[in-house]
């Protein structure tokens, strides 16, 4: 059966980062709260800056060090903001698809030694389980024409062509690297093909 959406409400959100509209949708592949943060007038525009957030409770919210989810978040609202317009869909895909529970179990594996791909596999995972089918309807349903996206994982450039997005761009979102997220990034970029500059071994 296909996908479906539904925006079922739409009001202002003046946050630090500008003042945005969120769409808040149902669907019908899962319960999940997806919403879409709006910012200007985006319907028949093309190379719409688009941020395709996976949420992360310990980095969104919490400010963990383990990861550049949080900062990340700051930086696609500041970037859509001065632009004057964009959108943030933030997916509730927790852990990579895995949910939160399995994530923080993940992290202890880490802890342990294993890195990001294979804790997952280790729990019984895929390395990376999310799936971009609402992100795409989303963009429809605002009736963007084409998209500059703001990532640094070229997996989700060829998840929404496949999706019948047209995504024109790719606008780079790196973060400070430090101790704590170096090997985490590392991986990404070795194991996952995620593009960013690491720092030259000393
Ligand atoms: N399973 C798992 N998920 C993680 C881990 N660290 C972060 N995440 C989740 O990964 C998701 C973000 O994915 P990332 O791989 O950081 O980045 P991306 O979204 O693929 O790529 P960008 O668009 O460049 O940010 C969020 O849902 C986080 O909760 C981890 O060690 N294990
Ligand atoms: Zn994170």
């Amino acid at each position: 059966m296909k996908a479906t959406i539904e925006d079922k409400v739409q009001t202002r959100i003046p946050t630090k980062h500008g003042e945005f509209i969120l769409h808040y949708y149902s669907n019908s592949l899962d319960e999940k709260e997806h919403v879409a943060f709006v910012k200007g007038d985006v319907a028949g525009k093309d190379n719409v800056p688009v941020r395709i957030h996976s949420e992360c409770f310990t980095g969104d919210v919490l400010g963990s060090r383990r990861c550049d989810c949080g900062e990340q978040l700051d930086m696609a609202l500041d970037l859509i903001n001065q632009t004057g317009f964009g959108v943030l869909i933030y997916m509730r895909q927790e852990g990579r698809g895995i949910g939160l529970l399995k994530k923080l179990q993940a992290y202890n594996l880490q802890d342990q030694g294993l890195d990001t791909v294979d804790a997952n596999i280790k729990l019984g995972h895929l390395a990376d389980e999310r799936e971009y089918d609402i992100a795409a309807l989303i963009l429809n349903s605002l009736r963007v024409n084409s998209i500059a996206l703001i990532t640094n994982n070229p997996q989700k450039i060829d998840e929404m062509t496949k999706l019948g997005i047209q995504v024109n761009d790719r606008i780079p979102i790196e973060t400070h690297i430090h101790l704590d997220n170096l090997g985490y990034l590392k991986t990404k970029v070795e194991r996952m093909r995620h593009i960013l500059k690491m720092p030259e071994k000393k």
